[in-house]
């Protein structure tokens, strides 16, 4: 086994261009990350030295691949804390600069993150707490405004949790385009990236603070996601200061915040706006999910969590409110088994649901009252 203290060593000779400081002492270095054969390391560096710095990642990363027993080395450059800054230090108050992801012009246009070539809005999916349905809603709200005919992507940026390859149905290694550029994977015409493409399943608990900020952005920049008029971030769930950075880093058009009726999810929602409003990211509305119950043997409606609450508190926050998806148990079944409702029941009325929701977004985004669910054609008879 690999230990932590060889890689320091290995990290020794890899010398800093200006100063000729050894990476191992110049405190740039993140945590070393050992899990069995592969071992992980990011380098904080200034967004302004993003270029002179990367021969100092590849001379690092080739350094840590040659220790013998090491199968995997990734090094990855991160601008999320202050070159210098301890490992153990705390993160920069997030608010007063703009996160700048490695690569980044230092000159983008603040607060907003540069845009990515060929891809029209980016929009969020954000929940102020876990396991109220956000990745189910993303995929379905992707998979939803490819169906009223827009192009789509899908980013996983819940990284600690990626849910998006089962969700898909989608498993493999992305291929290389070319460099560091992968290829998206695509199903059900939607393109999909996430990391649970390139890591394995028990891998990505150990992806921490500053090396998920730059997986991120590499799942941003270094995706070849061709022309799209929506790109689709599944977030990941909170509201703390990971949440925040990530969505100073991402070029967000707007929001989508998903909630359960319940109190104590509507109070971490009111969080999830808080924090979009923060980063002057607009709130395309909410989300109920899990609003009610059709009981299938007796066709009775029962609001299990008290629905409502959502609307309630989107009129109070003066936020859209986009519709009201219900507790099903079919949609849970085609989630889990990679064949989400609105790509193989398009026209169930729960899917209807989400294309409604789908066609607000759009909207929204164009600033039009699109209406993008075709409406029949008039017959004229002469
Ligand atoms: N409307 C619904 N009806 C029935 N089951 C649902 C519904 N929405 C989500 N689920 C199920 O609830 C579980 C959690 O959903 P999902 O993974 O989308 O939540 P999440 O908020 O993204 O969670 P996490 O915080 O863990 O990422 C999944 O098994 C999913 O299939």
């Amino acid at each position: 086994m690999v230990t932590r203290e060889e890689v320091a060593r290995a990290l020794e000779k890899v010398l800093l261009p200006a100063s000729g400081q050894s990476l191992t002492a110049s405190g740039r270095l993140s945590d070393i990350v050992v899990a069995g054969d592969k071992v992980m390391v990011a380098i904080a560096i200034d967004p302004t030295e993003a270029p002179a710095m990367e021969p100092v990642r590849a001379a690092a990363q080739s350094a840590i691949g040659g220790i013998p027993g090491v199968a995997q080395a990734l090094v990855s450059l991160t601008a999320d804390r202050p070159p210098g800054a301890a490992a153990t230090a705390a993160r920069p108050a997030p608010s007063t600069q703009p996160h700048v992801a490695p690569g980044r012009p230092t000159n983008a246009p603040s607060p907003k993150a540069a845009t990515i070539p060929g891809v029209k809005h980016v929009i969020a999916v954000a929940s102020g707490k876990g396991g109220v349905g956000k990745s189910t809603t993303a995929c379905n709200l992707a998979l939803a405004l490819a169906a009223n005919g827009r192009k789509v992507g899908i980013l996983d940026a819940d990284i600690y949790g990626p849910s998006l390859p089962k969700l898909f149905g989608l498993s493999g290694k992305p291929r290389v385009v070319s460099g560091r550029t992968l290829a998206p994977l695509e199903n059900f015409g939607v393109k999909v990236m996430s990391i649970g493409f390139m890591v394995e399943e028990e891998t990505p608990m150990i992806w921490r603070g500053p090396m998920v900020m730059s997986a991120i952005t590499q799942m941003l920049r270094e995706v070849a996601w061709g022309e799209l008029d929506v790109l689709v971030v599944d977030m990941p769930p909170g509201t703390g200061d990971a949440q925040l950075t990530m969505a100073q880093a991402t070029p967000l058009a707007g929001a989508v915040i998903v909630s359960t009726p319940q109190d104590l999810a509507l109070i971490d929602a009111r969080r999830g706006v808080a924090m979009f409003k923060k980063t002057e990211v607009p709130i395309l509305g909410i989300v109920e999910n899990m609003s009610y119950f059709i009981a299938p043997d007796t066709g009775r409606r029962y609001d299990i969590f008290g629905h409502g609450g959502a609307r309630a508190e989107a009129e109070r926050l003066g936020v859209p409110f986009l519709g009201e998806v219900p507790l099903d148990m079919d949609l849970r079944a085609r989630s889990d088994s990679g064949r989400p409702l609105v790509a193989t029941v398009p026209d169930s009325p729960h899917a209807l649901v989400y294309r409604d929701i789908a066609r607000q977004v759009w909207a929204s985004l164009t600033g039009t009252g699109d209406v993008t669910i075709k409406p029949p054609p008039r017959i004229i008879i002469e």
